[in-house]
């Protein structure tokens, strides 16, 4: 373990889309979804259109079908596989739906290598039928943010401060971000000195975070494409690596290697020290 969380925003960090958006239009039920939106929280046209596309005949199996072609950011699976094996925990919070997300993630192979999935709840009742809930239910009362970004059924801000809580009980030391939408300006806000954050250049949260310079902690690293992530994201994972284990680290011919993980490779029955 690297002491490193990695969290990432799910749609237009992961896929290339909004997974909502893409259900919705695929399954042909744009306009009433467009007709809906005026009259009722995002949250709740979405299980009020699950609702109309199983009247319609739509089944779970069409609706997996539809997720499993969405587009996915090229080199994304290889750098999320890559921090996993590197050794960090990797985290998701996302505005999507848990059913959404986590039939995604298993279809790319990469569900194991996430510890915590933070989104609203999604689930198929007794009818077959998907339904979505609120990750924060505002009927009974507001998450209380005062951002004026979060949305009424999720404050990702407050996602990161229950997990940096957690944070110093594990032994972990840094949080990595990765978002592109308003939702995750709030997250950013709650980064430390030694978090950092990763905004997709030219997406609503990488505007929020050029305003609010002055507000935001963490150090900045934009990302445009797949392949930026990727290096940005495994270029920093090294360099904490490096930094956490500059009096413990030895040269091999190719990379630097954690002193830790040397000796873990060797066999046991090594003395100790060697
Ligand atoms: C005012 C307003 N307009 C639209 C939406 C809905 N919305 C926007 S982006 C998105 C996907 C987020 O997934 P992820 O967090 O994985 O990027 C959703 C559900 C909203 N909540 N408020
Ligand atoms: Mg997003």
């Amino acid at each position: 373990m690297t002491g490193i969380v990695v969290v990432f925003d799910f749609d237009k960090t992961i896929i290339d889309l909004d997974s909502d958006n893409w259900v919705v239009d695929e399954l042909g039920a744009t306009d009433l979804f467009n007709q809906l939106l005026p009259t009722m929280p995002w949250n709740s046209v979405m299980d009020r259109m699950m609702n109309e596309l199983h009247t319609q005949g739509k089944t779970i199996k069409d609706i997996e079908q539809v997720l499993k072609r969405a587009p996915v950011i090229p080199r994304v699976v290889p750098a999320i596989k890559a921090a996993h094996a590197l050794g960090c925990d990797l985290k998701i919070v996302s505005d999507a739906n848990l059913f959404y997300i986590e039939t995604i993630l298993k279809h790319l192979g990469i569900y194991d290598c996430f510890s915590e999935i933070n989104t609203n709840p999604g689930y198929v009742d007794e009818e077959g039928k998907l339904r979505i809930l609120p990750h924060h239910d505002f009927n009974i009362s507001s998450h209380g943010c005062s951002c004026n970004v979060c949305p009424p059924n999720m404050c990702k801000g407050l996602v990161i401060e229950r997990i940096q809580a957690s944070l110093a009980k594990e032994g972990k030391k840094r949080i990595i971000y990765l978002g592109d939408g308003a939702g995750d300006f709030c997250p950013s806000l709650k980064l430390k000195e030694q978090d950092f954050i990763m905004p997709r250049k030219d997406f609503p949260v990488w505007k929020l975070i050029n305003e609010n310079r002055d507000l935001v902690r963490a150090e900045i690293h934009g990302w445009s494409n797949g392949e930026e992530q990727e290096h940005i994201l495994l270029q920093i994972i090294k360099t904490i690596t490096i930094e956490d284990n500059q009096f413990l680290s030895v040269d091999c011919k190719f990379q630097t290697i954690p002193i830790n993980a040397v000796h873990d490779a060797l066999p046991k029955a090594l003395p100790v020290p060697y």
